[in-house]
């Protein structure tokens, strides 16, 4: 039967070298055009997550299916070739070189020179920062403006799932707050994104769905909001109560 998700962990096993493993049976979904949202505990494994789903960690068991078909045991090159775009935790441009320049890499697998001109007139529309320093270097950019080159680098490929890990990570709130609009303009043009953030409760404000990850494997899904709202998951997993409750006996 045909999937409505354009990404598809199921039951992965992944681990690193001997160690024991990290993902134990976990099984992640990502419908068309949301913004799915890993949150949990430090080394919970959600980068490992990441890692699996494009392709530079292979998983020991389970299955990975983008846009139904199924690409498990594949690597990074062909991973991207399907359709999975990853954007690394910390900066990743190329400071020497100029925003452009930054951005074009992204494309240094596509062939076709007149989709590769569509995808910059589309990056450079989605982020207008990136295209007013379009001849700037990249390493005078600050912190939050060279995360949204990567995130323009990374959409040169058309990608069906763009894979986000922390990028809030070393930002202020001023620029944290931006660089979630820009998550949620990606996936307004229509870009699946799974996201994985410390920052746990302003990321599922932007996101439709959110996944707590504890010890390997999903133990709570459902809508952002819904969980944002949860008093027992605030307290276990978002670092205090929810924004609207108080519980009582509580000291604030
Ligand atoms: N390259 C690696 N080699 C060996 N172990 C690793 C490697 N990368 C991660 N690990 C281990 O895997 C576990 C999960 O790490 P991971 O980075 O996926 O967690 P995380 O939930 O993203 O944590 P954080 O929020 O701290 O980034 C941790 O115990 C970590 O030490």
């Amino acid at each position: 039967m045909a999937s409505d998700h354009l990404l598809e962990l199921t039951d992965i096993e992944a681990g690193y070298g001997r160690a024991a493993l990290v993902l134990r049976g976990l099984t992640v979904q990502v419908p068309p055009a949301q913004i799915v949202c890993l949150v949990g505990p430090n080394g919970a494994g959600k980068s490992t997550v990441l890692k699996v789903a494009s392709g530079m960690l292979v998983p020991r068991s389970g299955r990975i299916i983008v846009d139904g078909a199924d690409v498990t045991g594949q690597g990074p090159q062909q991973l991207l070739r399907a359709g999975l775009s990853h954007v690394l935790q910390g900066h990743s441009v190329f400071k020497e070189m100029t925003v452009g320049e930054n951005v074009k890499l992204g494309a240094f697998s596509v062939r076709d020179a007149q989709h590769t001109a569509e995808r910059l007139d589309f990056v450079k529309t989605l982020f207008p920062l990136v295209a007013d320093r379009w001849d700037a270097l990249a390493g005078a950019l600050s912190g939050g403006q060279q995360k949204q080159v990567e995130f323009a680098r990374s959409l040169m490929v058309d990608p069906k799932v763009v894979l986000l890990d922390e990028p809030s990570m070393g930002l202020d709130p001023k620029a944290t707050a931006i660089i979630f609009e820009q998550v949620v303009r990606m996936r307004d043009a229509g870009t699946a994104v799974l996201l994985v953030e410390q920052n746990a409760r302003r990321a599922l404000e932007s996101a439709d769905v959110g996944l707590v990850l504890d010890l390997g494997r999903v133990h709570i899904s459902g809508p952002a909001r819904q969980l944002l709202d949860d008093p027992k998951l605030g307290e276990l997993y978002l670092g205090g109560r929810p924004r609207t409750s108080t519980p009582e006996g509580q000291p604030s």
